[in-house]
């Protein structure tokens, strides 16, 4: 072989060498381009594991089945470069991580929690009441002004075995003691107590005989006087709501359960919104489960607020805040619908003067609105007796006075209490709430 050839064979070799190597290189690269496309594809998984609670939110649930183990302790790999053989069971087991078993309240998701499940799941869970439409629009609200009188028909119960029964014995001209009796039995039965009936038939006896009461109608007048004199026409029944000295009117709502708390709180809400006043409203009724979701309702249908707790928390330190927030939102009133707690439990009672105490330190209470049942009669002034020792009662909401034939508990709170009936509920409708004015009250008595 001659050197010529040599070096041919040898710059041949060289020259395959080359090219080898070239080619190599260039396999090498696509190999890995490829492959960092891959794990372009599954760090992405890997990143919404860990970014897992806050996707969730969204709806994903493609990130949770990229959680190995479905515990809420389990802390996923998120370096892997998730070889697919670690996808496990896409059908995970839903998490039991009731949110009462939870410690901390403020909205930051705890150690161990999973955020797959909507951190207020329970409680919406246990509203009971209908929520308004999404995207609520604010409601029209009938005028306030009239509204006893629109609602007189509501009365017709008491109307009947009050007002007609005493009309029919005082027109039919002379009376007799039995007569008389009769008109007596009618009152107490209406829960006027013995008192004011006393005070009524005097009043009666006497003006019939000066008056020289001869027809139906003078008898209806002189009745509707004596009435009306018996309600004590002259006390002040406006609600003391509105802002004074630069800070918001604070009003409490207080009364035992199911009296109708919330919904005379609701129901005043929209009074004040229909007067161009701002409200926001406190749920300091902690003790009942879906009492915060029914004010909440009542103020998003008027578009008021709601300061709420967690349940079961201190219903003062609700006070407290709801307060505090009105008062740094510049609000004109804020209404403070509290527990409905039993009389009989002394140690609740001193927690309702605590919630005032308290409240008291971030502005004056301008009222306190107790809120007694109509349709309980006597047991609503036992009632009354031990909420005016335990807070300085401003006023009285007497509700359901629609369903009863009852209506002289109006009479008898007054002249027990000394504290004038403002309002009166006349049914479970928003806007069934009326000013209380004794003469139009009388009328709509006697009909
Ligand atoms: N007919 C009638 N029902 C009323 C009136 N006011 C309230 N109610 C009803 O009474 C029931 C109890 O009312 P709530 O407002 O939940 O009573 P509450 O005092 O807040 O109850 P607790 O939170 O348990 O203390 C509800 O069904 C109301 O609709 C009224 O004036 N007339």
């Amino acid at each position: 072989m001659s050197s010529t050839t040599l070096i041919w064979i040898i710059v041949a070799v060289a020259v395959l060498l080359a090219v080898a190597l070239v080619t190599g290189v260039v396999l090498s690269r696509k190999r890995r381009i490829s492959l960092a496309e891959r794990k372009g594809d599954e760090p992405v998984k890997g990143a919404y594991q860990a970014g897992g609670g806050i996707s969730l939110a969204g709806g994903r649930t493609d990130a949770t089945t990229a959680v190995p183990d479905t515990t809420p302790d389990t802390t996923p790999d998120t370096t892997s470069d998730a070889v697919p053989d670690e996808v496990p069971d896409p059908t995970p087991e839903p998490v039991e991580h009731p949110v009462a078993d939870r410690t901390e309240v403020d909205g930051q998701p705890g150690v161990g929690d999973d955020a797959a499940v909507p951190r207020d799941s329970v409680k919406r869970g246990i509203v009971e009441v209908d929520l308004p439409d999404e995207a609520s629009e604010i409601e029209e609200i009938e005028p306030t002004a009239g509204r006893l009188e629109r609602l007189r028909g509501r009365l017709a119960r008491s109307r009947s075995t009050f007002g007609q029964g005493l009309l029919g014995l005082l027109g039919a001209g002379d009376l007799d003691e039995d007569s008389w009796t009769d008109i007596e039995d009618t009152l107490l039965v209406a829960d006027l107590g013995a008192g004011i009936t006393d005070q009524i038939v005097t009043a009666l006896r006497a003006q019939l005989v000066s008056r020289g009461v001869r027809t139906s109608e003078q008898a209806r007048a002189l009745l509707k006087d004596v009435l009306t004199e018996s309600l004590y026409p002259e006390m002040d029944r406006s609600v003391r709501a509105l802002p004074h000295s630069g800070k918001p009117a604070v009003v409490l709502v207080v009364g035992v359960n199911g009296v109708g708390k919330t919904t005379t709180t609701g129901k005043l809400a929209r009074v004040l919104v229909a007067d161009g006043r701002t409200v926001l409203l406190g749920a300091a009724d902690t003790f009942r489960a879906a009492a915060a979701d029914q004010l909440e309702t009542w103020g998003s249908r008027v578009g008021a607020s709601t300061v709420r707790g967690a349940e079961g928390a201190d219903p003062a330190s609700v006070a407290f805040e709801a307060v505090k927030q009105g008062v740094t939102a510049g609000v004109d009133t804020v209404l403070v619908d509290t527990a409905g707690r039993l009389h009989t439990k002394t140690g609740l009672m001193d927690e309702l003067g605590k919630v005032k105490r308290v409240v008291e330190k971030q502005a004056e209470v301008d009222e306190v609105l107790l809120v007694l049942d109509a349709t309980t009669g006597q047991n609503g002034l036992t009632q009354a007796r031990v909420f005016a020792e335990v807070v300085n009662v401003t006023g009285i909401v007497l509700t359901k006075l629609d369903g009863t034939a009852k209506g002289g508990i109006v009479f008898q709170v007054q002249r027990e209490l000394g504290v004038p009936v403002k309002l009166v509920g006349l049914g479970e409708g928003a806007d069934d709430l009326a000013p209380f004015e004794p003469a139009a009250f009388v009328d709509a008595l006697l009909g």
